[in-house]
């Protein structure tokens, strides 16, 4: 797994953008299209995407336990409850009582004092109709004049991720590298034979907490568990995991299921135990040296519900570390209990993901990422060389 832009990662691009100004709110945005279903007819229900809000409460995805509710409760990024005193908007711009005018007519009529009124000298608070009017002027006796319309500054609207629920292929860009592309299989595994993956894999597999490196150097506790099984070590980000041959009999099973269904083949998993809602992955891509081009990476999930986050990467030539990812196009996939989501193509390229942490209260989930990993010599140790040379 390559670390997010601002944890590390292979870096192929310029430090600066040379004076290239990064595309906003639409212009040359890249285009995506994203099919529904199987079948080329993208009007099938099947695989059908929305655009929604992150976090939205009326989302339902299978639990592991019967009794597990997905709760959301209210979203603290939606907007703000409105102005309790809608009144203000309304104030006439006339009745400015610092203008000389106002004034010489006898002033505001009175009102009656209450706690709720923080300027009990003044009638009209600064801000109920004066708001962007400095103070000092307004003494002087200056009137307040709204800005003219087309000054204001445009700031460009957050794009709303897309919401992927429903089991189909998606080719979710075609370009700049290529087509990428995800399947999700929501029921690959069924509910009994998810309960009892969770439980043997929880018994089996001896997760350890990585220490990992910011970008400024400074060493940190990865907010999850984490195991490698593959017989090459695989190194990412300033992690190193060493080659794991004893595979949990629970995890053949599945990787073998996994390789028969799909036609595919892995040589490696790595396993993730997300012990509550804050435990996470930061934004990164699976584009490690060791995993090749266009790698195909299954990955299954069990337990609680998380939400998978997907963003477009910037245009080639563009640093993604100084990148504004907020108009960048969005993909939201709640993995849930059994559920198999593959990446293929050139989704690594251009794409990457996240499991955020979340403010609500989740069970532990374990994600278990299939791939095939070829050695990488630069992450062979001097000893290990001289072994092989033997
Ligand atoms: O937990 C997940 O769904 C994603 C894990 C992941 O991105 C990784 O292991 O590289
Ligand atoms: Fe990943």
């Amino acid at each position: 797994m390559a670390a997010h832009p601002q944890e590390a990662r292979r870096a192929p691009y310029p430090s600066s953008q040379n004076g290239r100004t990064q595309s906003r709110g639409g212009g040359n945005r890249q285009k995506s299209r994203i099919q529904g279903g199987w079948a080329a007819d993208a009007h099938q229900p099947r695989g059908r995407v929305q655009a929604r809000g992150r976090g939205q409460p009326n989302f339902r995805g299978r639990g592991y336990h019967p009794t597990l509710q997905c709760n959301l409760g209210p979203d603290p990024t939606q907007e703000p409850p409105s102005d309790p005193n809608p009144q203000a908007q309304e104030y006439p711009p006339g009745l400015n009582p610092y203008a000389p005018e106002f004034k010489s007519a006898g002033g505001p009529p009175k009102q009656e004092q209450s706690q709720d009124m923080p300027y009990p000298e003044h009638t009209v608070t600064p801000h109920q109709g004066y708001f962007g009017q400095p103070h000092d002027l307004m003494h002087q006796g200056y009137k307040y004049i709204p800005p003219a319309p087309e000054e204001q500054v445009s700031v460009p609207e957050e794009t709303k991720p897309k919401m992927i629920e429903e089991d189909g292929e998606y080719i979710i860009s075609e370009e700049p590298s290529g087509k990428s592309r995800i399947v999700l299989f929501k029921n690959f595994l069924s509910q009994e034979e998810a309960d009892e993956a969770l439980c043997q894999l929880e018994q089996e597999i001896k997760f350890k907490q990585q220490v990992n490196k910011n970008r400024a150097g400074k060493d940190y506790l990865e907010p999850r568990l984490v195991r490698w099984f593959g017989e090459h070590p695989y190194a990412y980000s300033k992690v190193r995991m060493e080659a794991n041959e004893e595979w949990p009999p629970a995890l053949l099973r599945l990787k073998e299921k996994i390789e028969k269904k799909n036609d595919l083949t892995f040589n490696s998993v790595l396993a993730n135990l997300y012990r509550t809602g804050k435990d996470g992955v930061a934004w990164h891509s699976d584009d490690e040296y060791g995993l090749r081009e266009q790698p195909k990476i299954a990955s299954l999930s069990l337990g609680e519900t998380r939400m998978f986050e997907m963003r477009k990467k910037p245009p080639k030539g563009i640093n993604p570390y100084e990148f504004d990812y907020t108009t960048s196009e969005k993909l939201t996939v709640p993995l849930t209990h059994g559920a198999l989501l593959l990446m293929t193509d050139h989704t690594q390229d251009d794409w990457q993901h996240q499991v955020p942490k979340e403010y609500h209260d989740k069970q532990k989930r374990i994600n278990l990422t299939f791939r095939t990993i070829y050695p990488d010599a630069r992450h062979e140790r001097k000893q290990d060389r001289v072994l092989k040379l033997d």
